[in-house]
């Protein structure tokens, strides 16, 4: 019913909360588990060769017994194959050590690892008779494009001087494989002879208008065209077609949404049409356009996102539309003034912060590594539970299931958004398939604990009324001395609300600020990890501004002016969504002459624009310098849309200076106190639930700071 693309994100949604783990060809034993924590429920291999040649595990299920079980017994890798574009598994079969396919696949672990991401092709390893894994190893669009113009240019330099250039012109064998990839690339058919002549990278890349780019040899795009074409004539829009192949849609349902869209962004601009399937949607990577759509709300709606999301958020102003979201948005807003967030500042940030640092206290002692990804998302969710709740999840020191939930829905509503059939608007088909099944049962977990909170706190309002005899007005920085908490900054006030639309509120501010900031934490340790000099600088500033003291408060939170920039330039790099999602209301020329019609699905890809290199030099470095340190903090408007980790216009973020104000403390007093250093031979990969995650975690190794060393005893209490 879903049709092969639904069912390829079914079997991705379940593998991500699957234990991945990293291996190599052929697997060692001495590699198992090795600095990884703990070994069982999180058992992973990091044996790279030096070309790269590790693989990710993407099925806990298929995984053998032995290791399934955390015995870790070192297992064979009996056979690799390649799984042919559209035409299933099984083509080259062979045992690790000797993997053949055609005439190109060589013998050893670092072959493979080379010509599977050269050819882009995908990849089944098999273990024990089952198909474990099965992956496209993408090669860089840099290398990808350099690589075919190089043998387009020299089959038409061959061509001038010899007569010939077609396939076949090139010799060696080497340059057979390149001819035909370049083949592929062009005609985009694996078997086909003749490529075209002219066109080159093989990007189809239409600069006259929309009617040329609709030549994208994949299927998908053909039936697109077609369909398209029958109900709405020749395409005007103006808008190139990406050369979408239905490897690179697999990959893009599989894990990282935002990848594929900035490969196609490379070869076909910055805006341009996705056609996945029957649903199509404009990707915009270009600030101006973006502006145009985020500013003009009336125009463009939410649209697709509240569609999916709304199993989880019901009507919750995250994703409502119309009266609702502007009565809703109003009322809560103001519940985030500045005399509570620096309530926060004082109270909640610095003291959840604190048992993170007693619990990689006990790390450090025990030299063990740490998985500081899971580390981040439980802070951040002690953190918004007592912000908006008063709620003390104590995540850090034991279990919550309510993680795993907000993941898997947040998981479900991605998958959502690509699947081909919106099967899951049929109520018996959801209670028939699995996902669905996880994905309602998580919902219902988020909205018991929502609902559980809120009544507890109306209890305790009422009864502070009763005997108070206290009176409903509300200044507008109020905040309740006992419970400064959003929920009760709500319910004081007595805003007309159902309680199913004020679960619904706080569950859109639980889920919105808790995977966000979890998110940008984790990639700023990781930048600034794998860059020593910056490290060093935010060091000193911290030592600087705070000297011996141990607790950041409002004020200081502006003079941590370098860390502040870190935590901008985090977000350039990896922003949390990567994609926002808007559909316009009525047709529309976007600026660069785009024409959308009325109803158009568009992904407004943040990671596209922060990682142009029309928008930014060198945009793939970490560079925190690239912000003025005296100047303003970045946003919106000062970077006239260049820079939208936080979203512009009506709908931006209402969390934006909470949630810098949480990265900054919780950074600040994390790194007072430790020292980090990167596990060695992680393969640190990307996927996506509506933030960017790490696929496989991200294992560090923690050292007390000499100077703090003497004062490890807490400062802070949990109020
Ligand atoms: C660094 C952390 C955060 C990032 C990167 C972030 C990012 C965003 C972005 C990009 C949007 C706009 C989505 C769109 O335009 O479609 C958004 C909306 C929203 N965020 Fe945040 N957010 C963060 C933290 C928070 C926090 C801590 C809260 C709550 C305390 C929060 C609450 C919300 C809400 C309620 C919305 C919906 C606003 C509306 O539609 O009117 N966010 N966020």
């Amino acid at each position: 019913m879903e049709g092969s693309i639904g069912i390829a994100m079914a079997s991705c949604s379940a593998m991500q909360s699957a234990v991945l783990a990293s291996v190599s060809f052929p697997p060692s034993p001495s590699s198992c588990c090795t600095n990884m924590e703990p070994c069982g429920a999180n058992v992973a291999f990091a044996k790279p060769s030096e070309r790269g040649a590790h693989l990710t595990w993407t099925s806990h299920h298929h995984l053998p017994t032995s290791v399934r079980s955390g015995t870790c017994t070192p297992f064979p890798v009996t056979c690799v194959r390649e799984a042919r574009r559209g035409a299933g598994v099984g083509v080259g079969v062979g045992p690790a050590t000797s993997i053949y396919e055609k005439r190109w696949v060589k013998t050893a672990d670092h072959h493979l690892a080379t010509e599977a991401r050269r050819s882009a092709r995908t990849w089944a390893v098999e273990v024990e008779g089952t198909i474990c894994r099965r992956q496209t190893l993408a090669p860089s669009p840099e290398w990808e494009s350099a690589h075919y113009q190089r043998v387009a240019r020299r089959r038409t330099q061959l061509k001038a001087t010899t007569g010939r250039g077609g396939r076949g012109a090139l010799r060696g064998e080497e340059e057979e494989e390149e001819e035909e990839e370049v083949d592929k690339k062009s005609t985009g058919d694996e078997g086909s002879a003749e490529r075209t002549e002219g066109s080159g990278n093989g990007a189809s890349k239409d600069t006259k208008g929309a009617g040329l780019s609709w030549i994208s040899p994949d299927w998908l795009t053909s039936l697109v065209r077609g369909c398209m074409g029958a109900l709405r004539g020749p395409d005007q829009s103006g808008i190139p077609v990406a050369n979408a192949k239905l490897d690179d849609v697999r990959d893009l349902l599989g894990g990282a949404l935002f990848l594929p869209l900035f490969k196609w962004m490379l070869e076909s601009g910055p805006v341009y049409r996705l056609a996945a399937g029957p649903r199509n949607f404009v990707v915009i990577g270009d600030p101006q356009a973006a502006k145009h759509v985020l500013r003009n709300y009336g125009k463009y709606k939410k649209g697709l996102v509240s569609e999916v999301a709304e199993f989880l958020f019901g009507s919750g102003f995250a994703i409502a539309e119309g009266e609702i979201w502007t009565v809703r948005r109003r009322a809560v807003a103001p519940s985030l003034h500045k005399k509570y967030l620096g309530t926060m500042v004082d109270r909640v940030f610095g003291a959840c912060a604190d048992r993170l640092v007693q619990k990689l206290d006990q790390a450090a002692l025990e030299r063990r590594a740490v998985d500081v990804e899971s580390c981040f998302s439980q802070l951040t969710l002690d953190v918004i539970g007592k912000a908006v709740f008063n709620f003390d999840f104590d995540s850090l020191q034991r279990d919550s299931p309510l993680i795993q939930a907000v993941y898997t829905a947040l998981k479900e509503t991605e998958s959502r958004s690509t699947d081909i059939l919106p099967y899951w608007q049929i109520p018996l088909l959801c209670q028939l398939v699995p996902r669905q099944r996880e994905a309602a049962a998580a919902v219902a977990l988020i909205r018991a604990t929502v609902e559980e909170l809120i009544a507890k706190c109306k209890a305790m309002v009422d009864k502070e009324e009763q005997e108070q005899g206290q009176g409903n007005n509300v200044d507008e920085d109020y905040v309740n001395e006992s419970d400064p908490s959003v929920l009760r900054f709500l319910l004081q006030s007595r805003e007309e609300v159902s309680s199913q639309q004020l679960r619904d509120d706080l569950l859109s501010m639980l889920v919105a600020g808790h995977e966000t900031t979890g998110s940008v934490l984790t990639w700023t340790v990781y930048l600034l990890v794998k860059n020593p000099t910056t490290m060093a600088k935010v060091k000193e500033e911290l030592d600087k501004v705070l000297g011996d003291r141990r607790k950041p408060n409002l004020e200081d939170t502006k003079d941590l002016k370098y860390l502040i920039r870190c935590i901008n330039e985090s977000m350039r790099l990896y922003p949390h969504p990567p994609i926002l999602i808007r559909r316009s209301n009525e047709s529309d020329v976007l600026p660069g002459g785009y024409r959308v019609g009325a109803g158009q699905d568009i992904m407004i890809s943040v990671y596209n624009i922060h990682h142009s290199p029309q928008v930014w030099d060198k945009p793939e470095e970490f560079i925190p310098e690239r912000f003025d340190l005296d100047g303003p903090i970045p946003n919106e408007t000062n970077t006239d849309f260049r820079y939208i980790p936080f979203s512009g216009g009506p709908r931006k973020c209402i969390g934006d200076q909470f949630a810098m104000l949480e990265a900054i403390v919780s950074l600040a007093i994390i790194f007072q106190n430790f020292d980090f250093e990167l596990v060695p031979n992680q393969t640190i990969g990307m996927t996506t639930g509506a933030t960017i995650h790490t696929s496989t975690g991200l294992y560090m190794t923690m050292k007390r700071r000499e100077r703090v060393a003497a004062s490890a005893a807490s400062e802070f209490v949990l109020v």
